[in-house]
C-alpha cells in the first residue's frame, strides 16, 4: 500500500490527512493547534517555526509502518502571509498573516504609487486589500528595518514548508496570486506592481521562481530521516489553503462553487480563464492546477462564533445545542461582524457592532445565532456580486470547520436557497493537498494524468450531511438579510470617514 499526505497549515491549527489512494481510505489524520499573536493595531502574526514544529508532531503520530508507506506530500497553507527569509534561510521576522489589518497605509501607498486602484486591477487583476502579501513588505520596511535589510527571499506560508522539506524555493500561481504582484492573466510578476511597492530594491530578486501546478521536488534526506519518512518522497508544488480546499471539494472543472467555513470564510469556483472583475468585488486568483479561482473571502467567519461562544464560556462544538430553541433572525439580534476590520466588504478599519437588542431577545442562543447568521450574511453579500456578473451555481459544497455543525449547514442552504453538498473528506484544504501530491506523483509516472478524473475517482459526497433549503427559512433570511444590508450600509458610510485612523 502506497500513501499520500496532505498537509494544511491553517490558521488555528495544522492538519494532516494521510491517503491511502489505491483503496480510497484515509488511513490517518492528525491535528495540531497553532497559537496567533494578536495586536490592538489589527496585526496578527505566528511564528514560522510553529507550522513546522505542528508538522513534526503530526509526523510522529502516524505509526512507522504509515510513515514508511508515504510516496509523496503535498502542503496547503493559510494564504497571503508575509515570512521573510535571509540568504542562509534563517525567517527574520514572525510572518504577518492573510487576517492582519494593520497596514491599509501601505496598501494606500502602493496603489496610488501604482496609479490607482483601477490601475492595479489593470495591472495585476487585483487592488492591493488589506491582508494581501503586498503591504507587509513597505510595513516592514518601516517597522523591522533589520529584517527589512537581510531580506532574501518573500515567501508564503506553504512555501516556506515546502522550503523547510525540500530546501528549495519556489513558488505556484494560485496562491502567488494572492500577494497582489502576480498578474493572474499571464501568471508573471508585474514589474510596475513590484515597483510600486518598493522603489529601493528589485523585488523581483526576492521572490522564488515560479513552477508549474504539477511541478514536483525531491524531499531532502535530513527531513525524510527526521521525520522516518523514505527518502523517495516526492513533494508537490502545494498551494494556498482554498487552492486546495477547491481540489478537495472536487472543484477543478467549471460549474462547481464552494464555501469553506475556517476562521475565514471563502466562496470559490474553478474556471478555465482569468476572471477578474473591474469594480474589483471578488479576488481574481489562480487556481493550483493550472486555471484560475475567483474568490471571495470574509476576514471574520469562525471568528464571530469562536468570540460569542468564548464570551459566554462554550465551545462552539456545543453550539448547535445552544442555538437549538433560537428562530431564523435571532429574535431581531443583527450582529456585524466585523471584528478586526474586514477585506470584503472592504472596511478594514471597521470592529463588529449589534443591533436590534431589546429587553429580551440578549440571550446566548440569539446571540451565538446572530454570529453565525452574520457571518453567513457577509459570504451572501460577496456571492450577490457574483450573480449580479452572471456567474450563478446551483449548489454549494461545504468544507471547513463550521462545516460540522448541521445548523450551519442548513443556515448556509436556506441563506443561499441552495442546496449543501458535504464532501466525505471534511478537511478539504489538507485531502486536497493529499490528492494534489496523488496527481503530481502519478504524472511523475504515467503520462496523460487528467486531474478531473482523479477528483472524479476520489471526491466523495457524505449524503447523509446534505441539506436542502427550507421555503419558510428561505423567506425568513431574507428579510433579516435585508435588514443587514441596510446596517452594513450605514456602517460602510461611518467608516468611510474614520478611513485614516481606527475608529473607536
Ligand atoms: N461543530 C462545530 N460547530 C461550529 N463551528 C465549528 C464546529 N467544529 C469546528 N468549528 C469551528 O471551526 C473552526 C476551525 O475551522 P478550520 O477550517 O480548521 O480553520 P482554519 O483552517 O482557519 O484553521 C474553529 O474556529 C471552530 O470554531
Ligand atoms: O485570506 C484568505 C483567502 O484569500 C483566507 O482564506 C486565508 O487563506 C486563511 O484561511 P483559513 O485559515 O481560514 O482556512
Amino acid at each position: 500500500m502506497s500513501l499520500v499526505v496532505g498537509l494544511d497549515v491553517g490558521t488555528q491549527s495544522v492538519k494532516l490527512v494521510a491517503y491511502d489512494p489505491a483503496n480510497h481510505q484515509v488511513v490517518a489524520t492528525h491535528g495540531q493547534s497553532l497559537q496567533l499573536i494578536a495586536g490592538n493595531d489589527g496585526s496578527r502574526e505566528q511564528e514560522a517555526h510553529w507550522w513546522i514544529d505542528a508538522i513534526r508532531h503530526c509526523f510522529a503520530k502516524l505509526s512507522p509502518a504509515q510513515r514508511a508507506q508515504i510516496v509523496a506530500i503535498g502542503v496547503s497553507g493559510q494564504q497571503h502571509g508575509f515570512v521573510p527569509v535571509d540568504a542562509a534561510g534563517t525567517v527574520l521576522a514572525p510572518a504577518k498573516l492573510w487576517c492582519d489589518t494593520s497596514t491599509q497605509r501601505e496598501c494606500d501607498e502602493i496603489m496610488t504609487a501604482a496609479g490607482g486602484e483601477q490601475r492595479c486591477v489593470e495591472l495585476a487583476g487585483n487592488p492591493i486589500l488589506v491582508g494581501y502579501t503586498a503591504s507587509k513588505l513597505p510595513w516592514t520596511r518601516k517597522h523591522r528595518p533589520d529584517a527589512y535589510r537581510q531580506l532574501a527571499s518573500i515567501m508564503l506560508p506553504h512555501d516556506y514548508v515546502n522550503f523547510w522539506l525540500t530546501g528549495e524555493r519556489w513558488m505556484e500561481s494560485g496562491d502567488a496570486s494572492g500577494t497582489g504582484w502576480l498578474d493572474v492573466r499571464t501568471r508573471q510578476w508585474s514589474s510596475t506592481m513590484l515597483a510600486a511597492t518598493d522603489t529601493q530594491r528589485d523585488l523581483a530578486a526576492c521572490l522564488p521562481p515560479l513552477v508549474a501546478a504539477d511541478a514536483n521536488f525531491s524531499i531532502a534526506p535530513p527531513i525524510a530521516d527526521e521525520l522516518g519518512l523514505p527518502r523517495h518522497v516526492r513533494v508537490s508544488a502545494g498551494g494556498g489553503d482554498n487552492m486546495m480546499a477547491a481540489i478537495g471539494t472536487g472543484n477543478v472543472v467549471p460549474g462547481v462553487l464552494s464555501m469553506s467555513l475556517g476562521t475565514s470564510g471563502t466562496l470559490f469556483a474553478y474556471a478555465d480563464h482569468p476572471v477578474v472583475d473591474a469594480d474589483a468585488r471578488w479576488a481574481a486568483f489562480c487556481s493550483s492546477t493550472g486555471g484560475w479561482l475567483p474568490l471571495i473571502c470574509t476576514m471574520n467567519c469562525t471568528v464571530a462564533t469562536e468570540n460569542v461562544a468564548r464570551a459566554f464560556g462554550f465551545s462552539t462544538r456545543d453550539g448547535d445545542a445552544i442555538m437549538a430553541d433560537t428562530q431564523p433572525g435571532a429574535d431581531g439580534l443583527t450582529l456585524l461582524p466585523f471584528f478586526n476590520g474586514e477585506r470584503t466588504p472592504n472596511l478594514p478599519y471597521a470592529r463588529a457592532s449589534l443591533h436590534g437588542v431589546d429587553l429580551n431577545n440578549l440571550t446566548r442562543g440569539n446571540l451565538y445565532r446572530a454570529a453565525m447568521e452574520g457571518a453567513t450574511y457577509a459570504l451572501r453579500n460577496g456571492y450577490d456580486a457574483w450573480c449580479d456578473a452572471g456567474l450563478p451555481f446551483n449548489a454549494i459544497r461545504l468544507t471547513g470547520g463550521g462545516s460540522h455543525s448541521q445548523a450551519w449547514r442548513q443556515m448556509v442552504a436556506d441563506v443561499f436557497n441552495l442546496p449543501v453538498e458535504v464532501p466525505a473528506q471534511v478537511e478539504g484544504a489538507a485531502f486536497g493537498a493529499a490528492l494534489q501530491a496523488l496527481w503530481a506523483y502519478e504524472s511523475a509516472h504515467q503520462s496523460n494524468t487528467d486531474f478531473a478524473a482523479i477528483a472524479r475517482e476520489h471526491v466523495l459526497l457524505d449524503e447523509r450531511l446534505s441539506a436542502q433549503p427550507n421555503a419558510s427559512n428561505v423567506a425568513a433570511y431574507e428579510g433579516h438579510y435585508q435588514q443587514f444590508q441596510r446596517h452594513l450600509q450605514n456602517a460602510t458610510v461611518f467608516y468611510a470617514s474614520h478611513s485614516t485612523e481606527r475608529a473607536v
